[in-house]
């Protein structure tokens, strides 16, 4: 292990990562707080400055995955689709098997300059997480109930809102509404053959109603579906304390662009065409597998610098008081301030942990299961 490796690895090193994210953090939250009176004279401007501020935190996680832990991201696509990216406004279908998957997604977000932009549609509980939930509030995110009776007029409503949004954006949908695991794929597939659909090996059976009111929201908005498949050669699992610790990953991501209007408008034959979407990626990752890559070209587009130059900036802001304070306390030599701030920076510190196990396949919600959502 190399000294800078090993300088990666040191629980220090974590804690003046996360104390730079988190701080910085909470005063862009502070910030974004402080725009809602822009809001009432130019929604526009509002939006636009939001989405500058979710850029200084997002690339500061970005910046994290390239440029501490290394991680190449690659991408096959085809050159007449590539033209597109980054110009237009999309809907992303993405697969939902890796603890990093979101983050890998934003990394290609930022290297086609739509990552303070992009949105999703997420489950409500992310709205809580502290930081980057509250963070979404401002964008614009998406939240649903995972309960389509609740959400079908709410999600509806959200979309619409985006129709005079005045920046491209991408919006990230997870058909298969839960991250994959070994139980919830037994489930879906007892769905699957219930409904005499073909069985996946490698993904969750799609929640269809999501996609098709997406899809029917954001017409004229949206140029295009990206069906996006996400692998990990030699079958790395990565995770966001391994980015933590400095370890290199290698994310290959499969793109098709499919124009919008391609895509059927009644919500049946709607469903068919996502349970269609998903056999071929399946077939995708299956190919994936047997020879390690995807069809078609690698059209890679390199990481820009701007993430690394916003990361540096927000940590020297955020470590000069700091180091004035650390300075402070201890020529004040007072061991009960000392005490204090020890046992602050430890609930910190679990603080932080738990929003790292927000991330966490292990850690993934019921729903899904058979004792929670199995309606057959
Ligand atoms: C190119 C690079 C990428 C770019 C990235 C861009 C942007 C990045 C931006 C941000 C990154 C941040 C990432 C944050 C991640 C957060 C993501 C999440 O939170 S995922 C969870 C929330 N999202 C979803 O769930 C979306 C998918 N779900 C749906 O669409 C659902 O339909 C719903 C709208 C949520 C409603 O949920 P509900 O449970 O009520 O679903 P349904 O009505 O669909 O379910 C009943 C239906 O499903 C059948 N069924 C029952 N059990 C199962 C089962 N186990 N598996 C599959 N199907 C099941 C049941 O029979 C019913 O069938 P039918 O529809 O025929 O009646
Ligand atoms: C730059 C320095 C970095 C410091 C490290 C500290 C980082 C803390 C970051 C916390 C980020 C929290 C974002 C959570 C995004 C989680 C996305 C996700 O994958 O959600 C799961 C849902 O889709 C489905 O949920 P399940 O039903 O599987 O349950």
């Amino acid at each position: 292990m190399g000294l800078l490796q090993l300088l990666k690895s040191q629980f220090l090193c974590h804690l003046i990562l996360c104390y730079v994210f988190v701080v910085s953090g909470l005063f862009i939250n502070l910030l974004q707080f402080c725009t809602l009176p822009v809001w009432m004279v130019s929604k526009q401007l509002a939006r636009r400055i939001n989405i500058r501020l979710a850029y200084c935190l997002s690339s500061q996680m970005v910046a994290m995955l390239e440029w501490w832990s290394g991680t190449e991201c690659t991408l096959y696509t085809e050159p007449q689709s590539y033209r597109f990216y980054g110009k237009e406004n999309a809907i992303v279908v993405l697969n939902h098997s890796y603890d990093i998957d979101f983050l890998c997604g934003w990394t290609f977000c930022e290297r086609f300059g739509v990552l303070g932009s992009s949105k999703v549609l997420a489950k409500k509980e992310l709205s809580y997480v502290p930081v980057i939930g509250w963070m979404w509030y401002f964008l614009e995110i998406v939240f649903c109930k995972r309960k389509w009776e609740e959400d079908r007029t709410l999600v509806a409503q959200s979309l619409q809102k985006l129709h005079d949004y005045p920046e491209h954006f991408w919006f990230l949908l997870y058909c298969e509404g839960t991250r994959f695991t070994p139980k919830k794929h037994q489930v879906s597939m007892q769905v699957a053959e219930s409904k005499g659909l073909p069985i996946l090996k490698h993904h969750l059976l799609p929640r269809t109603k999501g996609f098709w009111v997406t899809v029917q929201n954001l017409r004229g908005k949206a140029a295009a579906v990206y069906d996006s498949t996400l692998n990990f050669q030699n079958n790395e699992k990565p995770t966001l304390l391994g980015v933590l610790n400095g370890e290199k990953y290698h994310a290959d991501l499969y793109v098709r662009r499919i124009p919008l209007d391609l895509i059927p408008e009644d919500e049946a034959e709607c469903a068919a065409w996502l349970h269609k979407l998903y056999q071929e990626k399946d077939s995708f990752q299956e190919q994936y597998t047997q020879t390690g890559r995807f069809p078609g070209p690698i059209v890679s587009p390199p990481r820009r610098l701007w993430s690394l130059i916003n990361w540096l900036f927000w940590s020297c802001l955020m470590l000069y008081p700091l180091g004035v304070l650390l300075t402070g306390l201890i020529s004040s030599g007072s061991m009960l301030s000392i005490i204090v701030s020890l046992v602050f920076c430890s609930a910190a510190s679990v603080g932080v942990r738990w929003m790292i196990g927000q991330t966490e396949i292990n850690k993934s919600s019921n729903y899904g299961n058979k004792e929670t959502t199995l309606n057959i």
